[in-house]
Parts: C-alpha cells; sequence; structure tokens
C-alpha cells in the first residue's frame, strides 16, 4: 500500500490548521513536518509548539522529520507535543542507537534518515530498532527542489536487506515526489512518500494527492 505524507512546509502558514484539515479529507496517511534549526541545514522552520497546535487538528499520524543539530535535546519536546514519528539524520547523531531508544522510550516510532549521499552501510546495524528508514531525494533544507534521481538504487538495495532479514520497516522517500518521480521509488520498495511543492502548490489539491497516489500503485499491480 502507498501512503501520502503532504509535507506542510509547502502549505500557507496563515492558516495552517485548514491545509493540514484539507489534505487529510484528500486522503492523506500522515502529516509530514519538517523540523529545521539552521545549523545542520541552511534554513529555520518550526519546532514543538507546530507539533502542539496540529495534534488537535488531526487525526493522522504526525511524522516530525528533525533536521537539526544534537536531536536529543530536544526529542522528549517532540515526543509530548504529540509526534507519532520522529525521524533523526544520521548525520546529526554521534550515539544514534541511544538516540533511538530515547524515541522509543516516549513511546513514539523512531526512523533514520540519509541525506542523498549517504550510504546505506551507516545504517545496516540500526534496523532492528528503527520503525522506518526515510531516504532524502534532496538535499535537506528546502521544499520544492529537484529529485536526485541517484538515490533510488540505494532504496532498492535497502529493500532488499529488509526483506532478507525478515523486518518489519517502511521506506519513507523525502524531496521532489510527484507522479512521475514516485514510479522508480515505488518500484524499489518506498511505501510512504512525502510530498510538499506538488500537493500544496496546487489547485485541487485532491486531485493531486490522488494522482501521485494512484501512480505510486500503479507500480504494486
Ligand atoms: O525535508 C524536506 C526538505 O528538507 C521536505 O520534506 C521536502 O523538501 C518536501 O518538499 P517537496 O515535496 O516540495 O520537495
Ligand atoms: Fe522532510
Amino acid at each position: 500500500m502507498i501512503k501520502i505524507a503532504p509535507s506542510i512546509l509547502a502549505a500557507d502558514f496563515s492558516k495552517l490548521a485548514e491545509e493540514v484539515k484539507e489534505v487529510e479529507a484528500a486522503g492523506a496517511e500522515l502529516i509530514h513536518i519538517d523540523v529545521m534549526d539552521g545549523h545542520f541545514v541552511p534554513n529555520i522552520t518550526m519546532g514543538p509548539i507546530v507539533v502542539e497546535a496540529l495534534r488537535p487538528v488531526t487525526n493522522l499520524p504526525l511524522d516530525v522529520h528533525l533536521m537539526i543539530e544534537n536531536p536529543d535535546a530536544y526529542i522528549e519536546q517532540f515526543a509530548k507535543a504529540g509526534a507519532d514519528y520522529i525521524t533523526v539524520h544520521v548525520e546529526a547523531c554521534r550515539h544514534l542507537h541511544r538516540t533511538i531508544q530515547l524515541i522509543r522510550s516516549f513511546g513514539v516510532k523512531p526512523g533514520v534518515v540519509l541525506n542523498p549521499h549517504t550510504p546505506i552501510e551507516h545504517i545496516l546495524h540500526i534496523l532492528e530498532d528503527v520503525d522506518l528508514v526515510l531516504f532524502m531525494t534532496v538535499n535537506p533544507g528546502f521544499g520544492g527542489q529537484k529529485f536526485i534521481h541517484s538515490v533510488v538504487p540505494k532504496v532498492k538495495q535497502l529493500s532488499d536487506v529488509i526483506k532478507e532479514k525478515g523486518l518489519n520497516i517502511e521506506i519513507e522517500i523525502d524531496g521532489g515526489i510527484n507522479e512521475e518521480t514516485i514510479i522508480p521509488c515505488a518500484e524499489a520498495g518506498a511505501t510512504i512518500f512525502v510530498a510538499g511543492s506538488a500537493i500544496f502548490n496546487t489547485e485541487n489539491r485532491e486531485e493531486a494527492l490522488q494522482r501521485i497516489k494512484a501512480a505510486g500503485e500503479s507500480v504494486l499491480k
């Protein structure tokens, strides 16, 4: 099954609650929240108070993507604010296993994120401990960037490892996803797709979301 996670980074922040409700009604499966600190990435976005504000607005799981240095210092705040998933970059974690355990200790599902150039070997020894692996298909920091195709073989490589080991881990893709780029990623074994500009920068969000989802599902038939 293909799940679409609209990224609110591309939403109209002056009416964020309405934007979230609109994509929920349009068939979204998760709400993706991009947290940037101006250090790990060259942009600043939102913190736990936005997660807390959105928690009562939607029944969908809140997928919190931390693009921050020292994520350990903020995990409790994001967990208590209502995050369902917290994903951390392997490139930002000095003690990844500790960070993943910390996320789980608050009853939140942990995931690990790889930048486009990071090899999957960096996460092979954490697979047993995570619920999700997120592949960046743009350099993190901004919405609306172009999909980096060279990430796709890594997705297939990890998907094969997950199958071989019989693990229950979902693969999520983030960056430049639209009804074309979703296809090679779904073929490679990904099941959760973040889409920001391809959904929020359109007139008809429902149609955009459903077209992207249908393109992904066409691969599974
Ligand atoms: O993590 C991100 C950027 O760092 C965003 O989730 C991602 O860029 C989504 O936006 P778009 O679909 O417009 O590429
Ligand atoms: Fe993201």
